[in-house]
Order: structure tokens, then C-alpha cells, then sequence
């Protein structure tokens, strides 16, 4: 797992090692790094033309020092002085000596049309609000030319906690993070304003605390799909129930029971209205049109999507909720919850919530720039898993835990792809995962399913259950054709 870590806590992890080391020591490791990285990503030296935009601090020092390393190698550099009284004393003098040129923001123009690379060294985590006035006539005029946008650390504009954008903010294409990746650049509009994110370790790794926020890799992701084994039957894989659709729009039930049997295929119970519809689409799905109760046992339910908010859908949710089973309830559920709350908050098995955001703000506020930390409150409140959906969809458990989804695609954003999750992970739940770890590798195999999908394409949810398989697969590592090694 990726831990993510916000600027008080990297701080807290710098202390120890700036008391440590000789003066200016970790700044001239994050500089290295940054310039390897620039190096790389520039393909060149020689003839290649770099402008850093430096500020008042010690993100502005890591930039010129950056900026040394380069004119040493060969790239014209230009450094563009926002604060210059301010601007890091040693790094100005570093990069003097290596042949690096500095100039007033009135004629930085000529530089940036020409820029092969320019470097964001204007805040860093010691940023607040976003960029200044002066900052954001340069920062246009570097976006409108045909350079490599490289933020140093965070990009300038951008909460490193929250991801939050309080007015203007450097469009990035790749960000260079010292130490630890911090929230702010894989979340909310910070996510999109950090492009490609390069961690360079400046050897904080044992000073770091536990984090409170974590992003998962596939090898995560994998590491809580177990495989059948030969003791398995359809029972012991884990038993979903879903409740989802109706009569009149069955494909909620058919997406959400299609998305469980394909995760994770021992056994799925379908109980509602949708019935006929369910039945057609996945013979392998043991169905009844009565109530939940008739379903037979399950080890989790989902409930919810397509099922409507009229007395009897509130009836059903009640009696899901009432059993000591964890459940996920969604869309059409938590328009229901949202006004009677107090059916999640009186549970004392797991609950997932798996909101958008409107349906979010019927639980009374808005998710708003910090999404973490608005997924985090309603967890808190309801006692429940929260998972945001989003561009980077969030997960929250009760006690704070936070995941943030790092797979997907904007293609995802298509009728029907919220029943496909909900499916998914109703059959991590069942398989005995905390709820938060189902919700967050849920929306990991979701997202993964979304590329796959899109790579052929424009794809609508029905794809996506299609393609869940070879997500899985792709996902474990596994290399279709051939037997193993050890096979005779
Ligand atoms: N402390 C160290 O030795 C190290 C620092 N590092 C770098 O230093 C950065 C932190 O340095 P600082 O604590 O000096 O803080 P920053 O360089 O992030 O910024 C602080 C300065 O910017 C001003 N400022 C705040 N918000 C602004 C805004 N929106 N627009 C314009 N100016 C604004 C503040 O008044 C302050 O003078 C890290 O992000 C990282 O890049 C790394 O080199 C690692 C080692
Ligand atoms: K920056």
C-alpha cells in the first residue's frame, strides 16, 4: 500500500533528519532527484531549455538547486525570480555558478515560449490559498507554451492535504514529491492539477508515522482475492444477496447480480421485483421475486440500485438492515437512509454507503473541496463505511482510515457503472474483508474493469461486468497460455 501522508506529518518525519544531517543536505537530495527526473523526462541536455519559477522558499531552493545540476549538464536554464528578495540564497549562488541565468517576472515571456521544461518551484507544503495574481499571469503564460510542466513537491496552488484549489493552481503534467506522496496530489482537483506523480525518497521512510490514508496497488488489491481452493464449495466462496431493481427497470439487478457472480462466482440470491429480468440474464443466480427473508442465507447483502423509495422499498431496506449481516446499500437506499438515518447508525454489523455526490449532500453538507476529510465526517456520524464516488473515489471507514481509488477512466461515467460496483463489492464483503478494504479493492477492480473496457473503446456497464474476469486476472498478475513450470 501506498501511505499518504500530509504536510504536518512530513515536517514532523524532516525534523529529526534536518537535525542530523549537515545544513542544506535533504534539500540538495530532493534536488537531485528532482533534476534526474527532468533529465529523464526531457530526454536530453544539450540544447534543451529549462525556465524554473521560483518563490520565497525552500520549494523555489529546491528548484534552483535543480536548476544547477541542469546547466551543469548542459540544459539553459532561466530562473525566474517571483519573491527576489526572498528567493533561497544558496540556491541563486548554486545556480549562478553553474552558468544558469535569472530574471524579473516582466521578462519572463520570451523564456517560457521557448521552454522545453518549466519547473514549479513557486510553494510547496508550506503553501496556503492559491496562486497569487503575479503567479498566475506567469503560470498562464508557461501553460499556453509547448513545455513539460513539472511541479516541484506539490503544484503551486494545491492543498498537499486536501487537494483542494482555492482559485488558480499550476496544470502539471508530471509532479516530483520528496519523501512521501502527499493527499493532495491523488485527490480531488489537485489529482488533475499533479499529472504524473514521481516519489523521490529523500530517506524519511522511518520517521513517517502510520498514515491515515492509503492508496492501493494491484498487488494490494490482489493480495485480498483469494483463490478457491480445492476445499471450497459454492457456499464457502462466500454467499451475496441482492436486492436491486424493480419490475419496471430491472437492468439495476441485472448489472448489480451479473457484477457479483463475475467477481466472485460461489453463489448469488437475488430477492425483489426485477426477478423475471434477473433470471433471464444469469440462470447461475438463485432468484425470488418475495422479500429478502425468502432469499435463503447470505453472508452480505446489497441493497439498494433501481429499487425505487416508495413504503415498500423502505420495508425491504429495513428488514436487510435489521439482519446482523454487512451490507452495502446504494443509490435508490441511500435516498432513504439520508432521511432516516437512524437505521444505519443503530447497526451493529458493517454498513457500506457508496454515495455520489448529490447523493452525499442528502445526508446535509455537501462533500466540497476536501473530499477525505468530507467522507471521514459522515463515516464518523453514521458509524458507516463511506465511499465517495469520484474522479478519485474515496473511501472512509468509522475510525478514520481513508483509501483513495487510484484506477480508472472518465469513461466510467456512464449509466449503470454505480450497480457494477455495488456488485462488486457485495461479493468482497461476503467473502469476510473489512468492509472499508471490500469498498476500497471494490472500486480498484472498478476502475481497472473501466480501462480494460475503454481500451477498446466506448463501453457501457454491461462491458464492464463482461470484462471483470480478465481485470481479476490481470490484476493477480496472471499470464494466460502455457502451464507452469512444474506442471509435467
Ligand atoms: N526543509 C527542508 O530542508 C526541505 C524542504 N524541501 C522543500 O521545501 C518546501 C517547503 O519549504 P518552505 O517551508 O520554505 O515552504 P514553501 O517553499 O512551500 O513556501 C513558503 C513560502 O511561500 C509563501 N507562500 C505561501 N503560500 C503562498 C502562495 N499561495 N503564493 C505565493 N507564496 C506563498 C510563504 O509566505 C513562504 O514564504 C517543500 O515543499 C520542499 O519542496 C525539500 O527540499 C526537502 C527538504
Ligand atoms: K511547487
Amino acid at each position: 500500500m501506498i501511505g499518504l501522508f500530509t504536510a504536518a506529518e512530513i515536517r514532523a518525519a524532516e525534523a529529526p533528519l534536518l537535525a542530523a544531517l549537515p545544513d542544506g543536505a535533504l534539500m540538495q537530495r530532493a534536488a537531485t532527484g528532482l533534476a534526474t527526473v527532468c533529465l529523464r523526462l526531457l530526454g536530453r541536455a544539450h540544447g534543451a531549455r529549462a525556465t524554473l519559477l521560483v518563490g520565497a522558499g525552500g520549494n523555489g531552493g529546491d528548484a534552483l538547486f535543480a536548476g544547477a545540476h541542469l546547466a551543469r549538464r548542459g540544459v539553459r536554464v532561466t530562473a525566474v525570480l517571483l519573491a527576489p528578495d526572498r528567493a533561497h540564497a544558496g540556491g541563486r549562488a548554486a545556480l549562478v555558478r553553474a552558468g544558469g541565468r535569472m530574471v524579473d517576472p516582466s521578462a519572463a515571456g520570451a523564456h517560457l515560449n521557448r521552454a522545453d521544461l518549466v519547473l514549479d518551484g513557486i510553494v510547496g507544503i508550506g503553501g496556503s490559498g492559491g496562486l497569487r495574481p503575479d503567479a498566475v499571469a506567469v503560470v498562464d503564460r508557461a501553460a499556453a507554451g509547448p513545455a513539460l510542466m513539472v511541479a516541484v513537491d506539490v503544484p503551486s496552488g494545491v492543498d498537499a492535504d486536501t487537494g483542494a484549489v482555492a482559485g488558480a493552481a499550476f496544470p502539471a503534467t508530471h509532479t516530483v514529491t520528496f519523501g512521501a506522496v502527499k493527499p493532495g496530489l491523488v485527490v480531488g482537483e489537485g489529482r488533475a492539477h499533479a499529472g504524473e506523480v514521481h516519489l523521490v525518497g529523500i530517506g524519511l521512510e522511518e520517521h513517517l508515522p502510520v498514515p491515515g490514508a492509503w492508496q492501493l496497488t494491484d498487488a494490494d488489491a490482489a493480495g485480498r482475492l483469494p483463490l478457491p481452493d480445492a476445499g471450497d464449495d459454492k457456499y464457502s466462496q462466500g454467499v451475496v444477496g441482492v436486492v436491486a431493481g424493480s419490475s419496471t427497470y430491472p437492468g439495476a439487478g441485472v448489472l448489480c447480480t451479473g457484477a457479483a457472480l463475475r467477481t466472485r462466482p460461489g453463489l448469488v440470491r437475488y430477492a425483489g421485483t426485477a426477478a423475471d429480468g434477473v433470471r433471464a440474464a444469469w440462470p447461475e443466480a438463485i432468484v425470488t421475486d418475495g422479500r429478502p427473508s425468502d432469499a435463503g442465507r447470505v453472508q452480505a447483502w446489497v441493497v439498494g440500485p433501481g429499487m425505487g423509495t416508495d413504503d415498500d422499498a423502505r420495508t425491504v431496506l429495513a428488514e436487510v438492515l435489521a439482519t446482523d449481516l454487512p451490507v452495502l446499500a446504494d443509490a435508490d437506499a441511500l435516498t432513504l437512509l439520508a432521511r432516516e438515518p437512524g437505521l444505519v447508525r443503530d447497526r451493529r454489523a458493517p454498513t457500506v454507503l457508496t454515495p455520489h455526490d448529490g447523493e452525499f449532500a442528502r445526508f446535509g453538507a455537501e462533500p466540497g473541496p476536501d473530499r477525505i476529510g468530507a467522507a471521514r465526517r459522515l463515516a464518523a456520524d453514521l458509524g458507516a463505511v463511506v465511499l465517495l464516488k469520484g474522479d478519485a473515489t474515496v473511501v472512509a471507514a468509522p475510525g478514520g482510515t481513508a483509501f483513495v481509488n487510484a484506477t480508472g477512466t472518465p469513461w466510467l461515467a456512464t449509466a449503470g457503472t454505480g450497480d457494477v460496483l455495488s456488485g462488486i463489492a457485495g461479493a468482497l464483503l461476503a467473502t469476510g474483508l473489512p468492509a472499508a478494504e471490500a469498498a476500497a479493492v471494490a472500486a480498484h477492480l472498478h476502475g481497472r474493469a473501466g480501462q480494460l473496457a475503454a481500451a477498446g473503446g466506448p463501453f457501457v456497464a454491461g462491458d464492464l461486468v463482461r470484462h471483470l474476469p480478465a481485470t481479476i486476472n490481470r490484476v493477480r498478475g496472471f499470464r494466460p497460455g502455457g502451464l507452469p513450470d512444474s506442471e509435467p
